[in-house]
């Protein structure tokens, strides 16, 4: 089952996501000295930088060692990076660019510009595959990669990275990457990373505040049909690993159990 922690407020939701996202960082650093995540755009890099360019409490868990860090995207817009649609383009902007030298810089992997033009997104998404299979497949008999966290949005429509309700890239079993044309939130073009990539991560975490998301959370965590809806699936599908970091305004209303901490 998820957990779905539910905050005063956006301020104390960052506080508890840093600490999250720092137990992830430091459980993958021990096991394998790297920390490979996977981000969204929409609201999700503005609540992170708040998260993680706050002070530290001093102590060596509280320490973002982003030189270590490799940065895929969950989903990107096929447009140019420096496009103000563009996922990069924000994480960038909200996280990259504010994080003090003397952290380090994390690895960052954008998709393919010299493809964001093309009328089929396929070639862009199979080169982003390459992208994680040299990453994370040494050995061809690697079937999926293993993200030691993803960080997800939902949209009113309960989709998550690019996975609309109803799109047959929903139903994907073996692409790691997938190429979207209708996308019904522009722009229409996109790559998505898919269900049984996301759910295979060690850790999975969506982040959803304010009202506008409150009527989307009851359907996903009170409703038999939120179910099917792509965040619903990722639910379903990763059931302990999934955890929602929410405020009051998102889960008014909600009957699903919340958490107070973590
Ligand atoms: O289009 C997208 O939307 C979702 C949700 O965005 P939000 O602004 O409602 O948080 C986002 O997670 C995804 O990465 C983005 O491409």
């Amino acid at each position: 089952m998820p957990s779905l922690y539910s905050f005063p407020d956006v301020d104390s939701l960052a506080k508890q996501l840093r600490k999250y996202v720092l137990i992830n960082q430091n459980t993958a650093l021990s096991r394998h000295g790297v920390f490979r995540i996977a981000v969204s755009g929409g609201s999700l890099p503005n609540t992170l930088a708040k998260a993680l360019l706050a002070p530290g409490d001093g102590s060596a868990e509280d320490v973002a060692h982003f030189s270590k860090w490799e940065i895929f995207f969950a989903d990107e817009r096929a447009v140019p990076l420096d496009h103000p649609d563009s996922n990069y383009h924000l994480i960038k902007e909200e996280l990259m660019e504010k994080i003090p030298a003397n952290l380090g810089a994390p690895t960052v992997h954008p998709i393919d510009a010299g493809h964001v033009l093309d009328d089929d997104p396929t070639e862009l998404a199979d080169l982003y595959t390459e992208d994680l299979k040299r990453t994370f497949a040494a050995k061809d008999s690697v079937k999926l990669p293993v993200f030691d966290l993803i960080l997800l949005g939902v949209g009113p429509d309960g989709h998550t990275c690019s996975l609309f309700p109803g799109h047959p890239q929903l139903r994907e079993k073996d692409a790691w990457v997938v190429g979207v044309v209708d996308s019904p939130k522009p722009p229409p073009k996109r790559i998505s990373l898919t269900l049984p990539v996301v759910t295979h991560a060690v850790s999975i975490a969506f982040v959803a505040t304010g009202g506008g998301k409150k009527d989307i959370l009851k359907r996903i965590f009170d409703t038999d049909e939120g179910h099917s809806l792509p965040s619903g699936l990722v639910n379903v599908h990763g059931a302990d690993k999934v955890s929602w970091f929410s405020d009051d305004a998102a889960t008014e209303g909600v009957s699903f159990p919340k958490r107070a901490s973590l």
